[in-house]
């Protein structure tokens, strides 16, 4: 039997291996990257030095950091092959189906030959990942055959400026240099998890990947940021969002952007988050989602003691920079993939298959019968 009083229902509570990359939840609400805190990182960090973080252990020095930075410029052009491919992908696909193609698709093209080069591949796939969402889009979009390799200073810009075909505002690069920060890195979540077990099977790269993005794309984890938009999106002033959403929890449908299966008090992403949103209202005259947003949150937490996780205030603060909600879990992607490339080098480090065991629910044992019997 599965045995919930120890958490066993979804793994809850049960330790499955180590990590040196983060610490989820530990004081109930705090986050940490290689101990540095989510708060201190947010404020002060470059997205790119978090992601030399996650893939070298350390923080880069001025000169590493220039470095690195400068690899990344020279990473964001598509192979003809793959250029080809997204262009063959419908306009109505989910844009979380074109990352996990284009990632399976530069494995083919690029493939991991060696796991001492790991660096090489994940630093591509940094680099690579806004060209890829953002070449499917407006080729299927706008009908227009974008050229990735902009000069832009952030991985934030860069796909910014290919969306919007122009740089954006000193406003907008920042508070995407955030976002990309705060989705980085969470322990052994659904996706993470996903690549760690792919991984532990002595996988490549790109197939760790390409699972972990199929495991992001559900709205209990990343999708969640998308579904948290249809639901603001839908509601007209915060009064009118109050009578829905308690309408919403007396049918007991789930609040999208609500809860966390490892924090009790607070996600410490959302304090941030939230913050840019608001500041990010003023900037382009919001006078409804903003009030919306910060309705539902009081209400979720006066009826259920429910507070907003990474994804909620994401969705406005997105919107706010004029993104297309269904690009809002490719964001996640260009983010988590420092993450999950970590967690595949540690994986690896110190492997041995993953391989739980499970309780047997089935039929006790019987004989066949022949399909004429049947
Ligand atoms: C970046 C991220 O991936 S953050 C997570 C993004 N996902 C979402 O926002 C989806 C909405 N939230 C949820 O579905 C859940 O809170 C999860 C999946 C994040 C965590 O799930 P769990 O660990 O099972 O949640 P937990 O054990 O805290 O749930 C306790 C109770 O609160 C309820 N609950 C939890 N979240 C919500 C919610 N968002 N809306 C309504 N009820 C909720 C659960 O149904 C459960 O009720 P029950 O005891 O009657 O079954
Ligand atoms: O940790 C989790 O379960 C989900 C989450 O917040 C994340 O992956 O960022």
């Amino acid at each position: 039997m599965v045995d919930k009083a120890l958490g066993g229902a979804g793994l809850r509570g049960q330790v499955a291996g180590e990590t040196a990359l983060c610490t989820v939840g530990k004081s109930g609400s705090g986050l940490t990257y290689c101990g540095y805190d989510i708060s201190e990182l947010a404020d002060k960090a470059q997205f790119e030095e978090v992601s030399f973080l996650l893939s070298r252990g350390e923080l880069p020095t001025e000169s590493e950091l220039t470095e690195y930075k400068a690899k990344l410029k020279s990473l964001r052009g598509l192979p003809d092959a793959l250029k080809t491919v997204l262009e063959n992908i419908p306009k109505d696909a989910h844009p979380m189906d074109v990352m996990r193609t284009g990632c399976s698709m530069l494995g083919n093209l690029e493939m991991e030959q060696d796991f001492s080069e790991a660096n090489d591949a994940i630093d591509r796939m940094v680099a690579v990942f806004p060209s890829i969402i953002c070449y499917w889009y407006r080729f299927s979009h706008d009908g227009v055959r974008i050229d990735t390799e902009t000069d832009d200073d952030s991985v934030g810009a860069h796909f910014l400026r290919l969306l919007h075909d122009e740089a954006p505002s000193a406003l907008f690069e920042q508070v995407m240099n955030v976002s990309l920060i705060l989705y980085a890195e969470h322990e052994f979540n659904a996706s993470t998890f996903t690549a760690r077990v792919c991984a532990s099977t002595l996988s490549d790269i790109h197939s760790c990947v390409t699972g972990a993005i199929g495991s992001l794309r559900g709205p209990l984890h990343g999708g969640a940021n998308e579904a948290a938009m249809d639901m603001i999106e839908g509601f007209t002033s915060a009064d009118q969002a109050e009578d829905a959403l308690m309408g919403m929890l007396e049918r007991k449908d789930k609040i999208m952007g609500f809860g966390h299966a490892i924090y009790r008090e607070s996600d410490p992403r959302n304090v941030i988050i939230k913050k840019w949103s608001e500041k990010l209202a003023a900037e382009v005259g919001d006078d409804v989602l903003y009030p919306v947003s910060v309705r539902c949150e009081e209400v979720m937490w006066r009826e259920k003691k429910l507070f907003c996780n990474a994804d909620f205030f994401h969705a406005s603060a997105y919107h706010f920079m004029g993104i297309p909600t269904k690009l809002f879990t490719p964001i996640f992607v260009m983010s988590r993939v420092t993450g999950w490339t970590a967690h595949v080098k540690e994986q690896r480090a110190n492997n041995r298959i993953i391989r739980p065991s499970a309780d047997y629910t089935g039929p006790e044992a019987r004989s066949y019968t022949p399909i004429s019997e049947r």
